[in-house]
C-alpha cells in the first residue's frame, strides 16, 4: 500500500485526469461512494451486526484489540485475532456480521458460544450444514448453538433455491431510519466528496443534512457540480453562521471540511465546526484526512477533527501514519477511487506501508524464514557483535540472543574481557571474544581486535551497551573504514557518529544500517527531538539519501528509509515495547537477518516488522502490554 504526500496526490490526480482522460468528477463520485459505504459499515457495527441487510464478509479485516497488545483502530488484511465479542468466527478468528451462502448472498445471523440464535447456515452444496461459509464458498468456521455446543445444523435435505437476486448491499442499511448524519462541507474538493457521499447515504434511506462552512455559491468546479446535484435531489442544507445546526440531534458526522489542499490553522467557521463536531460526542467519519491534520507530517493544527474512521482516498497519506495525527485518524480505511497504482509506481515509487506483501513484492525479500533441507550453521551466516560494558552488559546479551533467534547460524559476541566470566553460560549458544579493557569498558585500542574478529564474519553490529570512551570516534572510524561486510550501528555508536563528520570517512563497499530512536536521530541530524518527530518520514528519507545509509527511525510507526529514496512505514508493535533493551533486540534481529543474506533494505524492513509482531505476540502471552520486557520479544520471535 502506497503512502503519498499531498503533492504526490495532486500529481497523480492530474495524470489520471489528463493522461487517462478520466473526468475529475468521476474520481469524486468514487470517493463519495466509498465514504458512504464506510459510513454504512459503521452504522452496522453500531447495531451490533443485527442489521438485516448486513453485507459483511467473514474474515476480511483485522482489528488488533485483544490479548493486551492493543493498537487502537488498526486494521489490515488477513484475519489473525479472535474478536472478544460473540459472533461468527473465521478460521483466523475475526467476527463477521453475517453468514454467506455459496453464491455470496447473505444468509443469516450466527451467534457465538455465548448463546442466542445460531441462524441458518448453508454449505457450498446448498445444504444446511455445520459450518459458516464465506462469499467464495470456502469454509470459514464452526457454528455454535444456543447451549454452546457445536451445531450440526438441520442436516441434509434442506435445499435453498438455486435462484437469487441481490442488490447493492454495501449501500443498503436495514435500520437506516434510525440514522441522521450531518455532512460538514468545506468549499474545496474535500467538501465535494462529502456531498457525493451524502447523496449515496440519502439513497440508502439515511437522513442527511449538508452543513456548508462557507456560502454554497463559493464552491467551484466539481464541488459546485455536487452542490447542484444535491440541491436538485432536495437534500436539506444549512449554512453555518446563518442557520442553526443541531449537533445533538444527529447520529453521526461526516467531516468533509478540509482535505489535502488545506494549510495552516482552520479559520473562522471551519474552526468552530471542528470544535463542535469534536464536542458533540457523535462518531465522526473523516473524508480523506481529519480536517486540519497536516497530510504530510501528521502535525495537527488546533482544532483538529478526532475521527472514529478516516476514509482515506486513493493512497494512504503520510500524515495518517505519523503521530500525533495518527491518533486523530481513528480506524483508517484506504479506498480506491480509480487512480491506478501503476501511476504511483511510475513516479519513482512513493513510500509504502510495511506489509508481508510489500516485503515480498516491492522489497523482493523471502519472508518465509525457510531453511534449506541441507543447510547447516554455516549456511545461515555469522554475526559479530561488539557490544556491552560493565553497567550495560545486558544490552549486548539481548542483541546477541536476538540475532540467534532471528535465525543466523553463529554469533560471536565481543565484549570487555573483565565481563567474560560473568556472561559465560548466560547464553550457551553464543561464542564470546574478549575485546576490551580489564575495567569492563571499551577503549580506542580495541579497534584492531574487533577488525580481526570481523574477518570472515558476514555482518558486524556495534553499539548496544557500548558506552562512550576516549577516542571512540576514531575507534568507530577504524571499523567503518576497515570492516569488509555490512554493518548495523546502534545506540552509543550512533552518538559517536553524530559527533563525527563521517561523510569525510572513506566510503564503504558494504551497506550500513543505522537504527536511531528519535533522541539519537536528533543528535545525528543536529536538530531537536521534537523536530525529528515533526516529520519522521520526510526526515528519514532525506537523511538516508544524503548519507547513503539505510535508516531505521524507531518509535511508534518505525520508518525504514533507503539510500535510494524509498521509505517503508511499519505498524506492527505497540507502546508496551517502549521498554529498556527493546531496541537492542531489534539490532540483533536485523544483524541476524543480514547474516542470512538479506540485503540492507530487506533486513531492516523485515527486522522491524518481525520485531513488532513478536512484541504483539509476547504481549498477548503476558496478557498485558505494559508487563512486556525486552527478553519476551526474543522469546516470541
Ligand atoms: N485525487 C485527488 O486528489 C482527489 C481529491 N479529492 C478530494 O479533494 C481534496 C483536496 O481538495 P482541494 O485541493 O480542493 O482542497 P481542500 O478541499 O482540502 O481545501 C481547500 C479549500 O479550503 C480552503 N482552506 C484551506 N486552508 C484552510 C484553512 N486553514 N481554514 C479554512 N479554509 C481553508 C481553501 O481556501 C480552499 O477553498 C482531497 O483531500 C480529497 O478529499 C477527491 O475529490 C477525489 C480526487
Ligand atoms: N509506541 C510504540 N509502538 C511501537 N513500537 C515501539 C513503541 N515504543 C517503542 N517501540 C519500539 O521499541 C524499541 C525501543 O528501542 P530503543 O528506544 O532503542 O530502546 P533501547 O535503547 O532501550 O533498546 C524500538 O524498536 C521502537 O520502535
Ligand atoms: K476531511
Amino acid at each position: 500500500m502506497y503512502i503519498v504526500t499531498a503533492q504526490d496526490m495532486r500529481e497523480l490526480d492530474r495524470q489520471t485526469i489528463e493522461r487517462l482522460g478520466i473526468p475529475a468528477v468521476a474520481l469524486m463520485e468514487n470517493a463519495g461512494r466509498a465514504i458512504a459505504e464506510e459510513i454504512i459499515k459503521l452504522c452496522r457495527r453500531r447495531f451490533g451486526g443485527a442489521d438485516t441487510s448486513a453485507a459483511w464478509t467473514l474474515g476480511t479485516s483485522r482489528t488488533v484489540q485483544d490479548g493486551g497488545a492493543r493498537q487502537p483502530g488498526r486494521t489490515e488484511a488477513g484475519a489473525l485475532d479472535r474478536s472478544p465479542d460473540g459472533g461468527a468466527y473465521s478460521p483466523g478468528g475475526t467476527r463477521g456480521d453475517g453468514v454467506y451462502g455459496p453464491d455470496g448472498t447473505w444468509v443469516g445471523r450466527v451467534y457465538g458460544p455465548d448463546g442466542a440464535w445460531a441462524g441458518r447456515v448453508y454449505g457450498p452444496d446448498g445444504t444446511w450444514g455445520d459450518g459458516v461459509y464465506g462469499p467464495d464458498g470456502a469454509w470459514a468456521g464452526r457454528v455454535y448453538g444456543p447451549d454452546g455446543t457445536q451445531g450440526t445444523g438441520g442436516g441434509p435435505g434442506i435445499k435453498r433455491p438455486g435462484f437469487t437476486v441481490s442488490g447493492d448491499a454495501a449501500l443498503t442499511l436495514g435500520r437506516a431510519g434510525a440514522e441522521h448524519w450531518l455532512v460538514l462541507v468545506g468549499k474545496g474538493n474535500n467538501g465535494g466528496d462529502g456531498i457525493a457521499a451524502a447523496r449515496h447515504l440519502r439513497e440508502a434511506g439515511i437522513a442527511v443534512t449538508l452543513v456548508y462552512a462557507a456560502a454554497p455559491e463559493s464552491l467551484a468546479g466539481e464541488a459546485a457540480l455536487q452542490r447542484d446535484a444535491a440541491a436538485a435531489m432536495g437534500l436539506p442544507a444549512v449554512v453555518y453562521g446563518r442557520d442553526r445546526v443541531d449537533f445533538a440531534a444527529c447520529s453521526g458526522i461526516l467531516d468533509a471540511l478540509l482535505g489535502t489542499g488545506s494549510a495552516g490553522a482552520p479559520r473562522g467557521a471551519y474552526a468552530e465546526l471542528i470544535a463542535a463536531a469534536n464536542g458533540s460526542g457523535k462518531p465522526v467519519v473523516s473524508a480523506d484526512i481529519p480536517s486540519r491534520l497536516d497530510a504530510d507530517t501528521g502535525q495537527t493544527h488546533k482544532p483538529c477533527i478526532h475521527a472514529a474512521v478516516t476514509v482515506c482516498l486513493a493512497f494512504l497519506k503520510r500524515g495518517l501514519l505519523q503521530y500525533p495525527g495518527a491518533g486523530n485518524a481513528g480506524q483508517v480505511v484506504v479506498r480506491s477511487i480509480g487512480i491506478p497504482a501503476a501511476l504511483a509506481r511510475e513516479g519513482g515509487g512513493p513510500a509504502s506501508l510495511l506489509t508481508p506483501e510489500v516485503l515480498r513484492t516491492r522489497l523482493q525479500g523471502d519472508v518465509s524464514r525457510r531453511r534449506s533441507p541441507e543447510g547447516h550453521k554455516g549456511t545461515y551466516g555469522h554475526v559479530l557483535l561488539a557490544a556491552g560494558s560493565l553497567s550495560m552488559s545486558g544490552a549486548g546479551l539481548l542483541a546477541a540472543r536476538a540475532a540467534l533467534r532471528a535465525g543466523c547460524g553463529l554469533v560471536t559476541w565481543a565484549l570487555p574481557s573483565m565481563l567474560l566470566p560473568y556472561v559465560i553460560g548466560a547464553a550457551p549458544e553464543l561464542m564470546l571474544a574478549a575485546a576490551g579493557g580489564e575495567n569492563g569498558t571499551w577503549s580506542a585500542g580495541t579497534a584492531a581486535e574487533v577488525l580481526r574478529l570481523s574477518t570472515g564474519r558476514d555482518v558486524t553490529a556495534v553499539g548496544p551497551g557500548l558506552g562512550r570512551f576516549p577516542g571512540d570516534q576514531e575507534w568507530l572510524r577504524a571499523l567503518w573504514e576497515g570492516i569488509d561486510a555490512p554493518m548495523v550501528i546502534d545506540a552509543d555508536a550512533l552518538n559517536m557518529l553524530a559527533d563525527s563528520d563521517y561523510s569525510s570517512w572513506t566510503s564503504r563497499r558494504h551497506p550500513v544500517i543505522l537504527t536511531p530512536h528519535p533522541g539519537e536521530m536528533a543528535r545525528l541530524a543536529g536538530i531537536s527531538t521534537a523536530e525529528v518527530q515533526r516529520d519522521r518520514i520526510g526526515l528519514a528519507l532525506a537523511y538516508a539519501r544524503e548519507h547513503g545509509v539505510t535508516l531505521v527511525l524507531k518509535g511508534a510507526h518505525t520508518v525504514v528509509a533507503t539510500p535510494e529514496g524509498e521509505a517503508y512505514v511499519n505498524i506492527t508493535g505497540h507502546p508496551g515495547m517502549g521498554t529498556g533493551g527493546a531496541g537492542d533486540v531489534l539490532t540483533g534481529i536485523i544483524a541476524g537477518l543480514l547474516a542470512q543474506g538479506l540485503n540492507a533494505a530487506q533486513a531492516a524492513a523485515f527486522g522491524v516488522y518481525l520485531h513488532g509482531l513478536a512484541g504483539e505476540r509476547a504481549a498477548r502471552q503476558r496478557h498485558d502490554p505494559s508487563a512486556l520486557i525486552a527478553g519476551d520479544i526474543i522469546e516470541a520471535l
